[in-house]
């Protein structure tokens, strides 16, 4: 069955765990959707895994729309949800809604914008026209340069404080789900219980609605630099149909991420 915002909105009612994983390619998107994965993300992650960035800056909006139609053509029944690249959601909601729309045309079901509280109006012109968003919080790739360097967010309490509140703001302004990146358990198991709309966690901790993994991360293949949040779900299996299935088992079952992979 087709995977919908009320299929999501369902799951977290019930208390079943989302699986999500990045897919960018069609043979793939059939492969995950078969193993159970309920949202097939194309992620502006593809800088690093496919192109060879160091960062996602430099990946543009046709790059995305490529994908996304590579992967909506494998695609039958999981959710297709895609970033819009940077440059793309930051100038003005008008602007954000025609990339969005780019990205919608090509096959994707909803999109996703890294941002907090700034991004409210956007979400609202977008929601209001048609268009269903996914806000990325916490830890957002596309501002490492504001950073300086991927860190764990939300450590002090008024951290916490401020990133539940952009959340609720989020949702307000008509968000349907949430990705939350690199925070403490303690803050992912707070957000998700304070918010309505499913949050899906990476470095987040066990008590999110869901969990995200880039794929080429969890299949072992990625040659750079492994976060901790990461766990390779090829050890011990002989496909990778095989590690997929375990990953959407474990996400089911909430043994994973285990506290080796949260902060
Ligand atoms: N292959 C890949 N996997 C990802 O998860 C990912 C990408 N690429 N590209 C876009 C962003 C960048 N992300 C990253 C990149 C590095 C760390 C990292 O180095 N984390 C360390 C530092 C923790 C700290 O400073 O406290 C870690 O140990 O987790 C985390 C997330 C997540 N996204
Ligand atoms: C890490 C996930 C959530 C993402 O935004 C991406 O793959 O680009
Ligand atoms: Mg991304």
């Amino acid at each position: 069955m087709k995977v919908t915002v009320n299929t999501l909105a369902k799951m977290k009612q019930d208390g079943q765990k989302i699986s999500m994983l990045t897919c960018y390619d069609a043979s793939f998107a059939s492969l995950l959707e078969a193993a159970g994965v309920e949202i097939l993300l194309i992620g502006d992650s593809l800088g690093n895994v496919i192109q060879g960035q160091t960062s996602t800056l430099p990946v543009t909006m046709d790059d995305m729309v490529y994908h996304t139609r590579c992967v909506a053509r494998g695609t039958r029944n999981a959710m297709v949800l895609s970033d819009l690249s940077f440059g793309a959601s930051q100038v003005s909601p008008q602007k954000t809604f025609e990339n969005a729309a780019r990205l919608m045309a090509a096959g994707a079901e909803m999109v996703k914008i890294e941002g907090g509280m700034v991004m409210a109006e956007t979400v609202d012109f977008l929601t209001t026209r048609g268009i269903p968003v996914c806000v990325h919080i916490g830890l957002q790739p596309q501002s490492v340069n504001i950073y300086g360097g991927y860190k764990v967010q939300g450590k002090s309490e008024t951290e916490a404080e401020t990133l539940k509140r952009d959340a609720l703001a989020l949702q307000a302004a008509g968000a349907s789900l949430v990705v939350m990146e690199m925070v403490a358990s303690s803050v992912g198991k707070a957000v998700s219980e304070a918010l309505a709309i499913p949050v899906i966690g990476i470095g987040a901790g066990v008590d999110c609605d869901g969990q995200v993994l880039v794929l080429h991360d969890m299949l072992g293949v990625y040659p750079g630099k492994k976060a901790r949040f990461v766990k390779n779900f090829m050890h011990g299996q002989t496909s990778i149909q095989g590690a997929v299935e375990a990953y959407v088992k474990a996400v089911r079952a909430s043994t994973f991420p285990a506290d080796e992979h949260s902060f």
